[in-house]
């Protein structure tokens, strides 16, 4: 099906498989500061695949740049060699382009400080960062037409293919590109250690640097993800992140790392049982801890350790987790969250989601027990 079509189809939610996710509902006024947030987390009618623009145009998207082939690169491109004396020092201003839609807001963060806007607790971090290793990338067109690269790591603390999903083509694997011996171009072609090529409105030779990308650090559900279950909003904090990842104004890029730590680290079999002490009354914390587990037991050295491979060094952060703000930056802070961006549920937002009492419970116990910076007082009633 050429794009094109694709993206009609996607533009009509109804023609969308019913299990995937909600899609968000047309933008409405913003009233208020949470939904000012809204406003800026709802510009998904835009054609996704349009933020393949930078490198990520250049790797395998048929997208072009908007800049027509015939029309000269902007006056502050060229080199002076080659611009005329008489050439005006400021261009006359053009008449305002299209409307980029704006990025999803973040909160500035500075966890350095105790007020820094990342909550009191101090996750335990591991003293040293694991080795990790991205073995393959591969392209990725997805179903809303958006592209990632998909990016497969190996490390030396688990056995476990904890993945970071790309959006934009300007996020290098260190690792992935490092030249290995004895390898061919077709090896290295297999493995997706490719770069990409010159395109009209390319200005630099290199990878511009865009600023901190968005970044999200997502931890395995099968439920929530595979098997459309509404005990959580783990499928669609996914989504979402995905979309806003794809926005066309989010040029600095996008990065899911997604690490397989099933149920909080506890395992999906776990997890099953902790849903059984759920249905018998207990809350999320509670169930854990009757199955002696500790209420979360995750740790995020293998993200910090990705991200870094990935050549980041600052970041924008999607949680509401003040633990992963901590956690992720490192044990000697080798990454920094400029900025939270909150993950409302959609239907909070009035934006579409989904609703269930076990979700609703789930939600409140974070936000209770576990520190998340969420406004219950959002919940609609
Ligand atoms: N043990 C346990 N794990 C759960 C339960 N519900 C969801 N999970 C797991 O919780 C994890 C989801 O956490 P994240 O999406 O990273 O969210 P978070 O750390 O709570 O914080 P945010 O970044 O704000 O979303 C996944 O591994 C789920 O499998 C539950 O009831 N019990």
């Amino acid at each position: 099906m050429p794009g094109s079509e694709l993206r009609q189809l996607q533009s009509d939610g109804t023609r969308l498989p019913s299990f995937y996710s909600p899609r968000p509902e047309p933008p409405e006024t913003p009233h208020n500061d949470a939904d000012i947030e809204q406003a800026d987390f709802s510009i998904s009618g835009g054609n996704p695949a349009s933020a393949s623009d930078g490198d990520n145009a250049e790797d395998a998207s048929p997208a072009q740049p908007a800049t027509p082939l015939t029309q000269p690169p902007p006056a502050s491109l060229l080199s002076p060699a080659f611009t005329p004396p008489s050439t005006p020092g400021t261009a006359t201003p053009s008449a305002a382009g299209p409307a980029i839609p704006a990025e999803p807001r973040g909160i500035p963060v500075d966890s350095s400080i105790p007020t820094g806007g990342c909550g009191t607790k101090h996750p335990r971090l591991l003293e040293r960062l694991p080795q990790v290793e991205c073995i393959v990338r591969a392209r990725i067109p997805t179903t809303t037409g958006a592209e990632m690269f998909l990016h497969l790591y190996k490390n030396d603390v688990d056995n476990k293919e904890h993945l970071a999903i790309v959006f934009g083509g300007n996020i290098r694997s260190k690792s992935l590109d490092a030249v290995r011996e004895g390898e061919t171009e077709m090896d290295r072609l297999v493995r997706g250690a490719y770069t990409g090529r010159l395109y009209p409105g390319r200005t630099t030779s290199g990878f511009p640097a865009l600023g901190p990308p968005l970044v999200r650090i997502h931890s395995e559900c099968y439920t929530g993800e595979t098997v459309w279950s509404a005990r959580c909003d783990c499928g669609e904090q996914l989504d979402e992140a995905a979309r806003l990842m794809s926005l066309p104004g989010n040029k600095a890029g996008g990065i899911i790392i997604y690490l397989r730590q099933e149920g909080r680290g506890i395992g999906l079999g776990e997890k099953l049982k902790a849903y059984n002490l759920q249905d018998l009354g207990s809350d999320t914390v509670e169930a854990n801890l009757l199955l002696r587990h500790p209420a979360d037991a995750r740790s995020y050295g293998l993200a910090t350790a990705m991200l870094l491979d990935l050549g980041q060094k600052e970041i924008r952060l999607l949680t509401n987790n003040p633990d992963k703000i901590r956690a992720v930056e490192g044990p000697h802070r080798e990454i920094v969250v400029k900025e939270r961006v909150a993950m409302v549920p959609l239907s909070w937002k009035g934006k579409g989601g989904f609703r269930a009492p076990e979700v609703e419970g789930y939600l409140k116990t974070k936000i209770e027990k576990m520190g998340h910076m969420l406004d219950l007082g959002s919940l609609p009633s």
